[in-house]
């Protein structure tokens, strides 16, 4: 029967589940985790989770770790032992870097290594796909299966679960219409969607671009305060619009329009990142405080859709090498970089100067 969800499918519930705040259980090595995001947790469960007894971990990455000082590292994640009397405003000042100037010390923050670092990492890595706040707070558990059945719990076998978190999910065409536009008349717009139940892409093709040819393309990522409100903290817009100009007056192009809000954050944690440049963090510091990378987009999702859609070669619109190198790195050939440095103003001169000393962007 094919009815029961496969382990793809159960990474999508397991998400919602976690963004929703429901826990899940996670297995792995003959044991098993309780899994509950710590932004999403309420006292009621965290009341709960303690009611189970055994000994729970708080699981942050090592960017959110080195921000706190707290020396309890294993590569890439630490653990943390809860203390006895933490409520949820200590576990969320740890997971959140809100108040971090405010109130910087939330005590001692003693290690717990327990043995269970591969799948504490899964859990972490999970919770950050959920594009919420990169802390999970977990618990060893007996009897997993019936506990889950009691429950209603949606139970994710890690070592299933682990190469879908890293690998990109195929996409597929759903449907196309043209879309006159004002800078590009010629446009037609393409809804793809990723297997993986994740958010749709878009591809905006204008004219109809030859398939043997270098075609002009643009990978933009989704930036609503930029595309949509006219932000000054970015460029975002005016390169978008940029694009389409450029792609309307040569009559051809495809302007890849992907939902990897904030580098791939989400907007609310772009936004809580945001608040920390208020106080001073550039982008890539305030990425680190909140527990992210520098960058956390795939970019291996543009390459696919330009692939599905039938293209090789590409005249590629952008100022980061890193755009480029990933397109060579998937088989697609870049003929030629098209600059794009458009929309500097005095609100995102700093955001800029980083962009090129931090992200080796050629501004
Ligand atoms: N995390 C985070 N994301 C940001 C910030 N400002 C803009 N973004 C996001 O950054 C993405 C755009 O990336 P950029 O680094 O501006 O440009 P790029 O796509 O790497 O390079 P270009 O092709 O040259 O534009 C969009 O998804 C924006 O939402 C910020 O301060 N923090
Ligand atoms: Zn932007």
């Amino acid at each position: 029967m094919s009815f029961s969800p496969d382990i793809v499918e159960r990474l999508a519930r397991a998400r919602a589940d976690l963004r929703m705040g429901v826990p899940i259980v996670m297995t792995g090595d003959g044991t098993a985790l309780l899994v509950l995001a710590v932004e999403t947790l309420t006292p009621a469960r965290l009341a709960d989770t303690r009611e189970l007894g055994g000994t729970p971990a708080l699981v942050i990455t090592s960017r959110r770790a080195e921000t706190l000082k707290a020396r309890a590292y294993d590569g890439d994640i630490a653990r943390i032992h809860l203390p006895h009397d933490a409520d949820i405003h200590w576990l969320n000042s740890v997971a959140n870097p809100d108040d971090d100037m405010r109130a910087p010390m939330k005590g001692p923050l003693a290690s717990q290594r327990d043995g269970r670092a591969d799948l504490h990492r899964t859990a972490v890595r999970l919770v950050k796909s959920a594009r919420i706040l990169p802390s999970a707070l977990t618990l060893p558990l007996e009897n997993a299966a019936s506990f889950a059945l009691e429950h209603g719990l949606t139970v994710l076998p890690a070592d299933l679960a682990e190469p879908h978190l890293s690998s990109t999910s195929p996409l597929h065409p759903v449907v196309h219409a043209r879309l006159p536009m004002s800078l590009a008349e010629a446009g037609r717009l393409h809804i793809l969607r990723p297997e993986d139940g994740a958010e749709e892409h878009y591809a905006i093709e204008v004219g109809r671009p030859a398939r043997d040819k270098p075609v002009l393309t643009r990978l933009h990522s989704a930036c609503f305060t930029g595309d949509v409100l006219g932000s000054l903290k970015c460029d975002c817009g005016p390169q978008l619009h940029a694009a389409l100009a450029q792609m309307g007056t040569e009559g051809h192009g495809i302007l890849l329009y992907l939902n990897q809000e904030g580098r791939g954050i989400g907007l609310a944690n772009k936004m809580r990142a945001y608040s920390l440049q208020d106080q001073g963090f550039d982008t890539v510091e305030a990425n680190h405080r909140l527990g992210f990378e520098d960058d956390e987009r795939d970019f291996r999702i543009g390459a696919n859709i330009l692939k599905e859609m039938g293209f090789s070669q590409v005249r590629l619109m952008t100022n980061n090498p890193r755009k480029i190198s990933m397109m060579e790195s998937t088989g697609l050939t870049v003929t030629e970089r098209v600059p794009l440095r458009v929309g500097e103003s005095a609100h995102n001169r700093a955001y800029l100067a980083t962009k090129a000393a931090k992200s080796g962007h050629l501004l």
